[in-house]
């Protein structure tokens, strides 16, 4: 089949981490009654997004919040990508981790964000993910029945670099667990979306937290859905909720047959330069 289903939950994350998980099983069962195949959290949907909890939250692999979303994903026999956690290795690292479960809870993938989000803009946003987080070193992509996903970490998708090796992976969808905020996300959040779709002839799509305004990180929101031709497919405003949107891998092959940028590419010029 060429085609599925996907929804992209944007939950609001309070300090209760239970509460937590029970609004990401709310709108897991509600999407899974729509008949998805596919459902994606936000980054960090289980902890609050400040430095300070990270280790307060951390969980080893195979922890509660591992078990829970691999039982889901079970129950409703549907792949899905684990927004992403706080996790802690035995030697008391913590990463920024995503985990994605296939229909039979296994889990099929894992990226640990690779690049830390540490910004200071004069006047705006300041956040400094390496006080806590160490660095993942992968790039990420897992198998479905419909295509190959990419998998990367919001800040991670501003690095093209990174997406361009997802897809000579041979990825065709491309999926970010995010949480820009209210300096960047205005900027650059649709921006990049699009770009990344465009440059790459695949399937853009940001899942956000809902926007906060009593947190100390408040998440710009905006969950998006961007086709490989660079059309806006679904795009959220600030509040907590959810949409499904259809990804046509035939679509992907559509365009890359007529426009074949791909193949395009002076890999022999570039080479020399990087
Ligand atoms: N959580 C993040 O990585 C935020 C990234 C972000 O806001 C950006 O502008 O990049």
């Amino acid at each position: 089949m060429r085609h599925m289903y996907l929804a992209v939950i944007q939950m609001k994350t309070t300090e209760d981490k239970l509460t937590n998980l029970k609004t990401a099983t709310k709108f897991i069962n509600k999407a899974c009654e729509q008949k998805v195949d596919m459902v994606i959290l936000p980054e960090m949907f289980n902890c609050p997004y400040n430095t300070s909890n990270f280790p307060i939250y951390a969980e080893l692999e195979n922890g509660d919040t591992y078990k829970y979303l691999s039982d889901l994903a079970k129950k409703h026999k549907v792949y899905i990508v684990g927004g992403s956690i706080p996790e802690k290795d035995f030697n008391g690292n913590i990463y920024n981790t995503s985990y994605v479960f296939d229909r039979k809870g296994k889990q099929i993938a894992k990226h640990r964000k690779v690049h830390l989000f540490n910004i200071q803009i004069e006047g705006g946003q300041y956040f400094k993910e390496s006080d806590t987080l160490n660095a993942g070193n992968n790039v990420t992509t897992f198998n479905t029945e419909f295509a190959t996903f990419g998998l990367a970490i919001c800040y991670d998708f501003r690095f093209p670099e990174l997406s361009r090796m997802m897809v000579n992976n041979g990825a065709k969808a491309i999926i970010i667990p995010a949480s820009f905020n209210l300096t960047t996300g205005p900027a650059h959040w649709e921006i990049l979306f699009k770009s990344r779709a465009i440059d790459n002839q695949v399937y853009t799509i940001g899942c956000s937290s809902s926007r906060d305004c009593s947190a100390s990180y408040i998440s710009y929101g905006n969950s998006i859905a961007v086709s490989p031709w660079g059309e806006i497919i679904n795009r959220m405003d600030e509040k907590e909720g959810y949409f499904i949107c259809k990804l046509d891998f035939s679509y992907v092959d559509k365009i890359r047959n007529e426009l074949p940028l791909l193949s395009h590419r002076r890999l022999d010029l570039y080479n020399q330069n990087t």
